[in-house]
């Protein structure tokens, strides 16, 4: 069984897969990944189950990083294939082009998205949005040229920036966006912040359709404010591991097959 581990900047998200599939997977806030995610994974394991091997796609701090793969050594005994971004790689009879100034320096989270969206979608133009912590949007040639892409503020990361930034605007309850006008503080923040990532979305669908006159965008979503997002825009795929999936199919050809 391979442990496969999402860290992003607020929650580490991880699954239990072997050539079956998707055994086990769960979820837990950064500040106290290791021990829970340890604890979560040894009880969705099976009697006699083992882990073999371990996968680590993270964007969070050096630290928090360094925690999670000391605690898969010492309880699983598993050294962890650490996933980095890359120059090119072949998906799908598709070589992406990382179009990165300098590759390395993508976000691995970023790469494995696109990995993992040109090895369902190869050979057309592909717009990939994650919406987490931070909202990043990739663009991605026909030909598998990843142009690179976007980076924003989350939902809830400008609504803080609102909150701890202004004197009177204050709410409790973290409204859904609606296109209406709202009408309470609680509601033009929601409104103003969702149409903010929307409008954003929008706008790279713009440029990617008249980049390639004729030819559908596929636009496919992820993260934990996806689901939100995905609302405004008909025929948007809502695909929520996709790092995950970028990541199991780097350690597959990375570190040997699936157990
Ligand atoms: N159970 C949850 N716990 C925490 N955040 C959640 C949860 N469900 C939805 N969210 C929303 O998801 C966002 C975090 O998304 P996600 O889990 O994709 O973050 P992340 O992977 O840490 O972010 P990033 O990839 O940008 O580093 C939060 O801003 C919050 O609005
Ligand atoms: C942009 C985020 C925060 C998205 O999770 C992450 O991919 C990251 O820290 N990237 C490094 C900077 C970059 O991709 O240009
Ligand atoms: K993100």
């Amino acid at each position: 069984m391979r442990l496969e581990v999402d860290q992003g900047n607020t929650r580490v998200k991880w699954r239990l897969s072997s050539v079956q599939g998707v055994h086990a997977e769960g979820s837990h806030l950064n500040l106290s990944a290791a021990s829970e995610l340890v604890n979560g994974v040894e009880l969705a394991l099976g009697q006699g189950e083992g882990i073999t091997s371990a996968a680590l796609a993270s964007v969070a701090g050096a630290e928090h990083q360094q925690a999670l793969v000391d605690a898969l050594q010492v309880t699983f005994g598993v050294t962890a294939f650490l996933a980095r971004s890359e120059p090119s790689r072949s998906v799908a009879g598709v070589a992406v082009m990382n179009g990165y100034d300098d590759p390395l320096s993508l976000g691995v989270d970023r790469w494995l998205a696109v990995i993992a969206a040109v090895a369902e979608f190869p050979g057309v133009p592909l717009v990939v949005v994650d919406a987490g912590s931070a909202i990043n949007i990739e663009v991605i040639a026909p030909d598998g040229r990843y142009l690179g892409g976007y980076i924003a503020p989350g939902l809830s990361m400008m609504s803080k920036a609102l909150l701890n930034n202004t004197g009177r605007v204050m709410f409790d309850v973290v409204e859904k966006a609606i296109m209406a006008p709202g009408i309470n503080t609680a509601q033009a923040v929601a409104g103003g912040v969702g149409l903010a990532a929307m409008g954003l979305v929008d706008r790279v669908l713009g440029y990617a359709q008249s980049s390639w006159p004729g030819q559908p965008v596929t636009l496919i979503v992820a993260g934990g404010d996806g689901n939100d997002l995905i609302d405004g825009f008909r025929g948007a795929l809502y695909r929520p591991n996709l790092v995950l999936d970028g990541l199991s199919i780097m350690a597959s050809n990375g570190v040997g097959a699936v157990d």
